[in-house]
């Protein structure tokens, strides 16, 4: 079992590498992975609350027909969640920090490419919700998300509580992947990093270059496999020394995106 610590949201205006303008990338060569939560839309008080402005949807549209399909959400939330915050749009995503992968519109995720965490395991970690009112349980059938958003105040004992709930479980090949005011105990074997480099090998992904954008511990995981495949990545909010620049918040990165794709319509070349 792996524990990492907790990540903050803080963001400071104070920009240390500076983001990069949209005419840096090519979308002839590119391939578009971004992150959701605190990347392409601004926290709420929960996960169903999020809102996805209609301007998002007709960017990221826009950008999957200009770059022949290769265009993918990279997340840690279900692709049936995905489907439904960003309906009628059905994008190739990564969901569940890499449990499910659908490199094309239309195409099912491979429901053999993960195994549900231990029924045992999930039981115990569902009764530290007990904790108090607040602390909300989402459950990805792989995974178990535990979030404490609306009760900040007993994170610690949420995140302790899970730790020794995973510690009596050594047999079993889980890790312990914090978030936002989340923690989430998922199976070690895949994360984002290993599902991007799957991705990056399929069409109409592979032969073009990564550019990544996310703001979380799991994202941090992305960032070094993206020289390998002549790519970079972009953080969110703070600075990660393996990213290429970084974005203040959300907003800045919806308006680099539709940015990007003015500059580069469809039925032109880059401008
Ligand atoms: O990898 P991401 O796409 O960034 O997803 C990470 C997690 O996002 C969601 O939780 C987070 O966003 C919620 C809505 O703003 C917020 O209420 C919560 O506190 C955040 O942790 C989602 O619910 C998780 O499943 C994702 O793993
Ligand atoms: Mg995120």
């Amino acid at each position: 079992m792996t524990t990492e610590t907790t990540t903050t949201e803080t963001t400071t205006t104070e920009t240390t590498t500076p983001v990069p303008p949209a005419a840096w990338i090519d979308l002839d060569q590119a391939a578009l992975l971004l992150d959701i939560d605190g990347t392409l839309l601004d926290f709420a008080a929960t996960p169903r609350e999020v809102w996805v402005p209609p301007e998002l949807r007709r960017t990221l549209q826009g950008l999957l027909h200009r770059t022949d399909g290769a265009l993918a959400l990279v997340s840690g939330r279900a692709l049936a969640d995905l489907d439904l915050l960003f309906a009628p749009l059905e994008l190739p995503a990564i969901g569940g920090h890499g449990a499910e992968l659908r490199p094309a519109p239309g195409q099912l995720s491979d429901p053999n490419r993960t195994l549900g965490l231990d029924p045992r395991l999930k039981r115990k970690l569902a009764a530290v919700a007990e904790i108090g009112p607040g602390v909300l349980l989402e459950d990805k059938g792989y995974s178990l998300a535990i979030h404490f958003r609306l009760a900040p105040d007993k994170g610690d004992a949420v995140q302790d509580a899970v730790a020794a709930v995973c510690a009596g479980f050594p047999e079993l090949p889980v890790e312990v992947m914090p978030g936002k005011a989340v923690v989430e105990v998922k199976p070690r074997a895949f994360d984002k990093a290993t599902a991007v480099v799957e991705l990056m090998r399929l069409p109409p992904f592979a032969g073009r270059r990564p550019v990544f954008v996310g703001d979380d511990v799991t994202d941090e995981r992305v960032f070094p496999v993206l020289p390998s495949f002549g790519g970079v990545g972009f953080s969110v909010g703070r600075d990660i020394d393996t990213a290429a620049g970084r974005f203040d918040r959300p907003a800045d990165v919806r308006d680099w995106l539709s940015g990007l794709l003015a500059r580069q319509p469809a039925t032109g070349g880059p401008a």
